[in-house]
C-alpha cells in the first residue's frame, strides 16, 4: 500500500513519522522548505511530551505534483482548511478510483468543500473520508516534530485504515478507527474553540488556563457550541475525562478548584500552543471560518445566539492584520 501526505507540515510530518515507524510506505507533498530541512536532517525526528525521540526517514519527498508522480492509493491531507480546496486536480491526479482520500482537518467545511471541488472536475468518485489529530504538535528545528498532548490519530474505519491499525499495532503504536467521524468532529471542535483565545492571549495553553478570564471566555465560547450542538441535535464525542457538556463548569471555577479537578486537562507540555497561534505568529491565515466563526453560522442557521464567538472570531480577524488585542475586550 503506497501512502502520501499532501501537505505536510505540522502534523502531516508527525503522522508520516508514525506510519514509516509502523514500516509503511510513506511519500510527502510538502514545501521546498521542509523538503531540504528533512533531507539536510537526514530525516524527521519524532519527539513528544511523553520522551518519544525517533530519527526516521519518509520514502520520496514531493514539492510538486507531475505527470510521472506515482498513484497512491491512500492519501493523507493534512494542509489547513482553507487550503484543501485548491488541491482537487493534484488529488485526482495522485489517486486511483480505488483510493482512499483522509481528510485530517479541525473544524466544519473542509470535506464539503473538497467533495464539490473533486464533483466540479472529475465525474468518477473517490472514498473521501475524515480523520482528526486529537493532539497538538509543534514544528520546531531541525525537521523535529514535537508532540504536546495526549491522544492519538482517529481515523473513519475504511480497509485501508485498517491496513494502518494492523501496521501501527504490530509496531507498538495505535490508533483509533471510528464508523461515525460526525461525532468526532464536533467534540474536537468543542476544544478548538480554544485555538483563537490560545492565539490571542500568546501564552502557551497550560499557562492560558491557569488565568481565570480566558476561562470565563472559553467556558461561554464551548457553552454556545453546546447549545447550537442541542438544538440541532448534533452528537458529541467525548475527548477529556469529563462529559463536553461539564467543560463550562469546570472552566468557571476559581483558579484552586480548577487545578485540583482539571489535572487530566493541565497534563500538557508546558510549551504547547495552539495551530493557530503558529498561523498568527508565521502572519498566515487562520482556520477561525471552519472553527468559532462556524458555529457563529450555525447558530444562525438554528436561532441561537453566540456573542462570544463573534467576538472571538473580530478578534482574530484583528490579529491577522496586525492589530493587538486585548482578551478583555471580548468579554
Ligand atoms: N498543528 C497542530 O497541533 C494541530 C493541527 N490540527 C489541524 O490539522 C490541520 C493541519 O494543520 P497543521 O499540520 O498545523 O498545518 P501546517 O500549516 O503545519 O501544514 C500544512 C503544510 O502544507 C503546506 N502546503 C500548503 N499548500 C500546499 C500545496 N499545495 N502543496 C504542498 N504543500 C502545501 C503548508 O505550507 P505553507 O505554510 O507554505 O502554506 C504547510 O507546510 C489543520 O486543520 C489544523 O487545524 C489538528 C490538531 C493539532
Ligand atoms: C490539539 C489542539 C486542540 C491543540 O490546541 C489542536 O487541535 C490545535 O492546535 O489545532
Amino acid at each position: 500500500m503506497k501512502i502520501a501526505i499532501f501537505g505536510a507540515g505540522s502534523t502531516g510530518c508527525y503522522l508520516a513519522g508514525e506510519l514509516l515507524m509502523a514500516k509503511l510506505d510513506v511519500s510527502l507533498i510538502c514545501r521546498e522548505r521542509i523538503k531540504r530541512s528533512i533531507t539536510d536532517n537526514q530525516g524527521i525526528t519524532l519527539t513528544s511530551y511523553q520522551g518519544l525521540h525517533q530519527k526516521v526517514m519518509p520514502n520520496a519527498l514531493f514539492t510538486e505534483v507531475e505527470a510521472d508522480t506515482p498513484k497512491f492509493d491512500l492519501i493523507f491531507v493534512t494542509l489547513k482548511c482553507h487550503q484543501v480546496s485548491e488541491i482537487s486536480e493534484q488529488l485526482l491526479q495522485l489517486s486511483h478510483q480505488k483510493s482512499t482520500i483522509v481528510l485530517m482537518q479541525n473544524g466544519l467545511g473542509s470535506l464539503d468543500e473538497v467533495k464539490q471541488a473533486l464533483a466540479n472536475i472529475s465525474a468518477q468518485p473517490r472514498l473521501l473520508i475524515q480523520g482528526i489529530t486529537p493532539f497538538n504538535v509543534l514544528q520546531k528545528e531541525h525537521a523535529t516534530f514535537h508532540k504536546g498532548t495526549e491522544g492519538e490519530f482517529i481515523f473513519a474505519n475504511t480497509p485501508h485504515t485498517q491496513t494502518v491499525q494492523q501496521a501501527m499495532l504490530s509496531a507498538g503504536l495505535s490508533c483509533t478507527l471510528a464508523e461515525d467521524m460526525a461525532p468526532i468532529i464536533y467534540g474536537k471542535l468543542l476544544l478548538n474553540l480554544n485555538n483563537a483565545l490560545n492565539a490571542i492571549t500568546d501564552v502557551p495553553i497550560k499557562q492560558q488556563l491557569s488565568q481565570k478570564q480566558t476561562r470565563k471566555l472559553l467556558s461561554l465560547a464551548m457553552k454556545e457550541w453546546l447549545a447550537v450542538c442541542q438544538k440541532a441535535r448534533l452528537p458529541l464525542a467525548q475527548f477529556t475525562k469529563v462529559k463536553p457538556q461539564w467543560l463550562p463548569l469546570i472552566l468557571s471555577l476559581p483558579d484552586g478548584l480548577f487545578t485540583l479537578l482539571a489535572k487530566q486537562m493541565l497534563d500538557i507540555d508546558p510549551q504547547a500552543r495552539s495551530s493557530m497561534w503558529e498561523d498568527i505568529q508565521a502572519k498566515r491565515k487562520t482556520e477561525i471560518d471552519y472553527l468559532n466563526q462556524a458555529v457563529v453560522e450555525l447558530g444562525k442557521q438554528y436561532q441561537v445566539n453566540t456573542p462570544i464567538n463573534a467576538a472571538i472570531c473580530a478578534g482574530i480577524k484583528k490579529l491577522e492584520q496586525g492589530i493587538p488585542v486585548d482578551i478583555a475586550e471580548l468579554l
